[in-house]
């Protein structure tokens, strides 16, 4: 489980998020909601290890992450897929994925055959440079080396952005999939109110760095939500 209790972070003087608490258990999605510059890709840094916190703890797996570096973060278990997917345009599918075993331990290096399960279209294309996808497959390859890693919580920043509709379904598909194993923890930000409500287990929404709303993803109130969304 994953348990954020009372964050606060800050670029400089100005703070982004103020006394953020979100518990994220595994076999279930958690939604974040809001609109752009709320603080919503400021806690998944945090929770990835990315930004430091002033104030607050986070806790996985009932051992806390302050202070832990991005690459221990991971080889706890933990695999962000960031904003904008940041794969790297020059190397190929392949080489893109086994980027993932960097957090494995030497004899766990391969990626599994499951992997071209969830995404088939990444079979076809393994030696075809990652900057010549589209972007809705450079999406899938993002989130396929982060499965690359075997994480036990995977972090993912608005997968659905910028992407053709029918790969959006496809991507809704793998993470419910992954969800209902029930040995991952999955949080997910996003933008679009209808993607998030077909997903979320549990859900919050942000505004202004502090968390406006939040509770199971069966009781979502859309009017009260999308107040606080743009789309
Ligand atoms: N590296 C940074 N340095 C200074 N301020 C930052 C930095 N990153 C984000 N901010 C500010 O912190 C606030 C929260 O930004 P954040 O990116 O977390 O929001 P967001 O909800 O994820 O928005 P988006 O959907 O646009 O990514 C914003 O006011 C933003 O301008």
């Amino acid at each position: 489980m994953l348990q954020v209790q009372d964050i606060d972070l800050f670029y400089g003087a100005s703070q982004a998020l103020r006394k953020i608490s979100l518990n994220a258990v595994k076999g279930e999605v958690t939604c974040v909601l809001g609109r752009n510059g709320v603080g919503k890709t400021s806690l998944l840094r945090a929770i990835a290890g990315q930004q430091a916190v002033k104030a607050g703890s986070i806790l996985w797996e009932d051992e806390t992450l302050n202070g832990v570096p991005p690459h221990q973060r991971a080889r706890r278990g933990i695999a962000f897929v960031p904003q904008g997917r940041e794969i790297f345009p020059l190397l190929s599918v392949e080489e893109n994925l086994r980027t993932g075993y960097a957090a494995l331990p030497r004899g766990q290096r391969r990626v599994e055959a499951e992997i071209f399960e969830l995404f088939p279209v990444l079979k076809e294309m393994l030696g075809r440079r990652g900057g010549d996808l589209s972007g809705g497959q450079q999406q899938q390859l993002a989130i396929a080396r982060a499965l690359v890693m075997r994480p036990r919580l995977l972090v993912l920043d608005e997968p659905t952005e910028g992407i053709q509709p029918s790969i959006i379904k496809d991507i809704e598909r793998v993470i419910r999939l992954l969800a209902s194993r029930g040995d991952m923890a999955i949080v997910l930000v996003e933008q679009y109110f209808d993607f998030a409500r077909d997903l979320a287990d549990s859900y919050a929404v942000m505004d202004r760095g502090e968390i406006v709303l939040s509770g199971r993803g069966d009781e979502m109130v859309e009017a009260d939500v999308r107040r606080y969304i743009a789309v």
